[in-house]
């Protein structure tokens, strides 16, 4: 891949909904750099404008929402862009994947369908090269059999399948940037790590910028180069992931490492990897990062997974 990926980069967000008599301030002032080649992770309790943020960076904020600061992609503030404009970035500069992949998908258009659509919406591409690209990023995503794949409909995958068809829609037109809302929270544990997976090889081979909201810091320790702590409305801690994780500075960010599951016990939900198909092997490799039987967290629990170097990671998963 030759082509330079743009960055974007949050400035002073603050996101108002209600009505102006009665306002209601989600957001209060929040700065975020997405950069190509990294995923940035946002975590955080339930309701403290993870999704709001995504939603605004998409431009599919509710209607009643008022804005200030600025959100720069390319030298353009999406906040001030034309509909018009931000519906030409949106999908093929800006993606999105949801926790529910059927909320991209359509029942009734099959695969093939549901990617040449969007492909030819926006590259303008003929009927045989948007199917011939179809075909190679559904490889891409490790959809399994991915020529029959294109003859189906969603609801004749899994959900774990159905998330790589999602990721496939959102990454096939080769954006800048992917929005990925807790892209694995719905997802069984082992297909939750293959994803996890992808998510980190799509990043390093597309040089996608990819911001990772999620409200399990578990999912970060073992995928994002920096990591954004938000509560109520304002990012209280940020930095490289290795360092929050290691050396917390913020209560808050200690709290949610402290409540990080440590030990294995008989109902939890860690997979002992000789017990689940080879083919999942690799995926769940990424798992041990986030339920280790170490009794605190600290390097040994982090281990080989988390490294200072994000190039000495990147030569790892060569
Ligand atoms: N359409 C809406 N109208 C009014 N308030 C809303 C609307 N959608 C969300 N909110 C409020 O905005 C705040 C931030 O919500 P947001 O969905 O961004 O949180 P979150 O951090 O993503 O949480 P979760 O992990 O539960 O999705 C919450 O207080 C929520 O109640």
């Amino acid at each position: 891949m030759t082509e330079t990926k743009t960055g974007l980069s949050i400035k002073n967000l603050e996101v108002t909904l209600g009505t102006m008599k009665e306002p209601k301030q989600i957001i209060h002032g929040i700065d975020l750099e997405l950069i190509p080649g990294q995923i940035t992770g946002l975590a955080g309790e339930s309701g403290s404008g993870k999704s709001m943020t995504g939603l605004a960076i998409c431009g599919i904020l509710p209607e009643n929402a008022r804005t200030g600061g600025s959100i720069d992609f390319g030298g353009r503030n999406l906040l001030k862009l034309p509909e018009r404009q931000m519906n030409q970035l949106r999908g093929k500069e800006i993606a999105m994947v949801f926790q529910d992949p059927t909320a991209s998908l359509h029942p009734m258009i099959n695969i093939e369908g549901q990617l040449t659509d969007h492909l030819r919406v926006h590259k303008r591409l003929s009927r045989k090269a948007a199917s011939a690209r179809a075909l190679e990023v559904l490889k891409l995503v490790q959809v399994p059999h991915p020529e029959a794949a294109l003859r189906k409909y969603p609801h004749q995958f899994s959900g774990g399948q159905l998330q790589r068809i999602a990721i496939a829609v959102a990454v096939i037109c080769e954006p800048s940037i992917l929005i990925a809302d807790e892209p694995t929270t719905a997802l069984d544990v082992t297909v939750q790590a293959g994803i996890l997976r992808l998510l980190r090889t799509l990043c390093d081979d597309l040089d996608l910028a990819i911001m990772l909201v999620t409200h399990d810091l578990g999912v970060m320790s073992s995928l994002a180069d920096r990591i954004s702590i938000m509560r109520q409305g304002l990012i209280v801690e940020e930095g490289d992931r290795y360092s929050i994780l290691t050396n917390p500075q913020h209560d808050y960010t200690k709290a949610l490492i402290d409540a990080l599951p440590r030990e294995r016990s008989e109902d939890d939900d860690y997979v002992d990897p000789a017990s689940v198909d080879s083919s999942l092997l690799d995926a769940v490799e990424l798992v041990p990062v986030i339920r280790d039987e170490s009794p605190s967290l600290n390097d040994e629990l982090l281990g080989a997974k988390i490294m200072e170097d994000p190039e000495e990671r990147k030569e790892e998963s060569r």
